[in-house]
């Protein structure tokens, strides 16, 4: 099991500052959503040049053009990539065969998928590395967590390594290992923290006790 910081309400610069206190208990670095609306793929290159060891996770969350997106945030250094599970397979199968050019993994989101179970069996099939559950922050905001569609696609994922990601943080991190995840995606449970190194390392322990 590994687990992933998610960078989202910060700068790519302050980003360097939290991952610099939290890297030995980290196994990637995301640079979320809204720090490339901010900043660009140009924060994945700042990231990946800082941590070159770390593998880095650029969150596009791809609905379209999804080889040519894979290509930009190649070119940027990420290693892997979001796609969104809800979009069309042909955007998928562009995706997966880009990654594949670049040696790069995706990361299906199933954020806000309503058949879930079908849709996790259908992109298993496309050849994708990660699918993850994910309660997004208004879905959070709304009392939501990713505990049971978390279960669901354990069910039926063959393939593809499971992931899981929306508010989790140390007091509800043993509900997600429960259902044996490979991987676990912590943002605000650590970069929200006052003491971020203390909170990593308490959750990385969980993570590897698995
Ligand atoms: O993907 C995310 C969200 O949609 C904002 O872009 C977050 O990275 C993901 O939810 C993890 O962050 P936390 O919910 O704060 O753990």
């Amino acid at each position: 099991m590994e687990l992933q910081l998610a960078l989202d309400l910060v700068t790519a610069q302050e980003g360097i500052e939290i991952v610099r206190e939290v890297e030995p208990f980290i196994d990637i670095v995301e640079i979320g959503t809204p720090i490339v609306i901010n900043e660009g793929l140009n924060a994945v290159k700042v990231i990946k040049d800082a941590f070159p060891n770390l593998k880095v996770l650029a969150d596009l969350k791809i609905m379209d053009a999804g080889g040519y997106e894979i290509q930009k945030a190649a070119e940027a250094g990420a290693d892997i990539v979001t796609v969104l599970g809800a979009t069309n397979d042909l955007t998928i199968k562009g995706a997966v065969e880009e990654a594949k050019k670049q040696g790069k993994k995706i990361l299906i989101d199933m954020i806000n998928v309503p058949n879930l179970e079908q849709r996790a069996r259908e992109v298993d099939a496309l050849g994708v590395d990660y699918i993850c559950v994910h309660t997004g922050y208004d879905g959070q905001a709304a009392g939501h967590n990713p505990f049971e569609d978390l279960a669901t696609i354990k069910k039926v994922v063959k393939n593809a390594k499971t992931a899981v990601a929306g508010g989790l943080k140390l007091e509800t991190l043993p509900e997600a290992i429960k259902a044996q995840p490979d991987l676990v995606i912590v943002g605000g449970g650590i970069a929200s923290q006052s003491d971020k190194k203390g909170a990593a390392e308490k959750i990385a322990n969980l993570v590897k006790q698995g």
